[in-house]
């Protein structure tokens, strides 16, 4: 199982953070290499452009890839792979933006006019479902340039702050598309137990994300006060303490945001040796 992942960029430490995260530890330093094995001996990471890896996996250089949605839309390949898990990072938009103090100010002002992009393919099939059909222009890089120097009218690129557009006095017209980083695999593999395998690992992570783990020690005729006070996925899980009388133990998972008012609560309820840990993984 091959699986093609971003080999610079801002997608590129993200990933390989959430591959370790999910257990799927890169062998033998990965710097600048092609490709790494993993501690999976079935499983092998390529490092490709995140632009490229739609091609990739479609072409059956790699079964699965991780990359922007964005990326997938503009190589074409989208009907050929499935996406399987949103990685809810690199989370971002691709707009139409105009000169902020242009007579551009709605997507019918682009009649006869012209759109420079990094995403030819995702602006003129934006376009196809307009009453509009302006010339695409396509650039390989400082796309916010080109309205300033009479190059295009407008541009369709990804803003996620902003910054780069108010830096460059552009306004957003429209939304062309709301983009994340996914899991994708080719439409044919999606059934193979790796394949799954793996979408279940990355996804534990994400169920783990914001989760702590709380552990006490409970009174036995205190359990129902403090499993009152817990919040959270399912029920508690209870057990016995040796040599600990009529203490039993408690085990919860809860949202970090919730764990501050719980100990508080458990506490008052009458628990003690109170623990909280952080959890790597959660397969629910
Ligand atoms: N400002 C941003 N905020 C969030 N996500 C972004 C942003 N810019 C890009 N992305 C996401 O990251 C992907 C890759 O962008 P990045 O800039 O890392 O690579 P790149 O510019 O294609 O790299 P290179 O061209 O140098 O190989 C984009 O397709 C998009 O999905
Ligand atoms: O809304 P913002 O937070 O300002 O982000 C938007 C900018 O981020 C990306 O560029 P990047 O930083 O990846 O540089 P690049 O052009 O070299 O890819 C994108 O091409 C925009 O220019
Ligand atoms: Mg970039």
């Amino acid at each position: 199982m091959r699986i093609a992942v971003p080999n610079k960029g801002r997608l590129h430490e993200p990933t390989i953070d959430l591959l370790e995260r999910a257990g799927l530890h890169l062998e033998n330093g990965a710097d600048r290499k092609l490709y790494a094995e993993t501690v999976d001996p079935e499983v092998t990471v390529l490092f490709a452009r995140a632009a490229d890896i739609p091609e990739y996996i479609a072409d059956g250089a790699a079964e699965m890839g991780i990359t922007g949605l964005d990326q997938v839309r503009e190589s074409g390949q989208a009907d050929r792979l499935a996406e399987l898990l949103d990685l809810e990072f690199g989370r971002c938009r691709l707009v139409l933006a105009a000169p902020e103090d242009g007579d551009i100010e709605s997507v019918e002002d682009l009649a006869g006019r012209t759109v420079a992009t990094e995403f030819p393919h995702v602006t003129r099939e934006f376009f196809a479902d307009t009453a509009v059909d302006p010339e695409v222009v396509e650039v390989t890089g400082a796309t916010e340039l080109t309205p300033h120097v009479e190059m295009a009218d407008a541009i369709v690129d990804i803003t996620s702050t902003g910054t780069t557009l108010k830096v460059n006095r552009l306004a957003v017209i429209d939304e062309v598309l709301s983009s994340s980083v996914r899991l994708f695999a080719r439409d044919d593999v999606v059934d193979e137990p790796k394949v799954q395998e793996l979408r279940t690992a990355l996804s534990s992570v994400l169920t783990a994300d914001g989760k702590r783990y709380l552990m006490m020690n409970v009174p036995e005729d205190r359990l129902d006060a403090v499993r009152d006070v817990i919040p959270g996925l399912g029920g508690p899980t209870i057990m016995d303490v040796a040599n600990g009388g009529d203490k039993v133990a408690v085990h919860a998972v809860v949202d970090e945001r919730d764990v501050f008012e719980t100990i508080t609560e458990v506490k008052r309820a009458g628990a003690s040796d109170i623990l909280v840990t952080e959890i790597e993984r959660l397969v629910e």
